[in-house]
């Protein structure tokens, strides 16, 4: 369903960095009036970016913006979210409501930080929503209701596709799987360029060529629900060829039980910060 016949709600942004510019992106593309949306920064730069290539509002007035807004987006880094929801604690947001985006920090936490009982929803979403391919997950608690649970579903499907979860580990988990793991695909990519690049191939057709190589991965990933993923690897496969070699070569590098650890030590890192806050 269209957007537009979803929600007519007034949206903020607090905090105009890469995940703001990604979201927005994907809500203007379909057709989320930009006149409804307004985002805040303290510096000016990344505002008049986002003015002049979506036409929404914005300012550096986090209060006036939040008070106007029905719905408040909390995007700054979770380090700042503390002093952040402090400022406006003084505002009435039992009308409001608030979508963190931020790693990290617990459900819970943001009650105290704002003093007072609010209706919090928490997404981890990722920076492909910024072209529609993106991917958020989503944990509201019990006692958030269906119509405030389906604007969240709503803005956040304007970039992508989106999950729910049923706890807060989920969202951690969430984290490791496709919130941080845009940043996995690009460094095996850049690893890949980099090999090509060494091996003489000029850099603007190595990127070419790994680039496209990752697309038609993915589509052969999401178009053949039926095979499993080994069966699309074996495919490439032939006996005793080269994809065989180069597979082997990963394989003895245990690149599965390295995966394994990185995407536990993202879990642990969400954790952690859990524990911070
Ligand atoms: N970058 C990513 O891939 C993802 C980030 N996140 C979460 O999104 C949040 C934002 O991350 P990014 O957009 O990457 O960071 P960012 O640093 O690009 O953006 C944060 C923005 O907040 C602004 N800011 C700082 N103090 C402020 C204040 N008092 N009032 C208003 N704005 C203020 C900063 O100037 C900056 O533009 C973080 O909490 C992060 O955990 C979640 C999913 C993915
Ligand atoms: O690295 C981070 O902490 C954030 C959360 C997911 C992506 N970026």
């Amino acid at each position: 369903m269209d957007v537009i016949e979803m929600t007519q709600a007034k949206v903020c942004f607090i905090g105009a960095g890469n995940m703001t510019r990604s979201i927005i992106s994907g809500l203007v593309k379909h057709g989320y009036p930009s006149a409804l949306i307004h985002a805040t920064n303290p510096s000016q730069g990344k505002l008049d970016a986002l003015q002049q290539d979506f036409s929404i509002e914005v300012s550096n007035d986090n209060a006036a913006a939040a008070q106007a807004a029905d719905v408040i987006v909390l995007s700054v880094k979770p380090q700042l979210m503390e002093a952040v929801c402090n400022a406006l604690s003084h505002l009435n947001l039992a009308d409001k409501l608030i979508i963190t985006i931020a790693a990290g920090i617990p459900a819970a936490r943001y009650q105290e930080y704002f003093k007072q009982p609010i209706t919090l929803i928490r997404t981890m979403p990722n920076t492909p929503t910024q072209i529609g391919y993106g991917m958020t997950g989503i944990y509201a608690e019990d006692n958030i209701s269906a119509e405030h649970k389906a604007i969240c579903e709503t803005l956040m499907q304007s970039g992508g596709n989106v999950v729910w979860v049923d706890s807060e580990e989920g969202l951690n988990q969430v984290i490791a799987l496709s919130g941080s793991s845009p940043a996995y695909f690009f460094l095996f990519i850049e690893s890949m360029i980099a090999s090509g690049v060494k091996m003489g191939m000029p850099e603007d057709k190595a990127r070419l060529l790994a680039e496209q190589a990752a697309l038609g991965a993915a589509q052969m990933v999401i178009q053949n629900q039926q095979l499993s993923l080994e069966q699309l690897r074996t495919n490439v496969m032939s006996k005793g060829g080269t994809t065989a070699k180069a597979v082997e070569t990963f394989q003895q590098g245990d690149l599965g039980g390295l995966v394994d650890k990185a995407m536990n030590n993202c879990v642990a890192r969400a954790q952690e910060m859990a524990k911070m806050f």
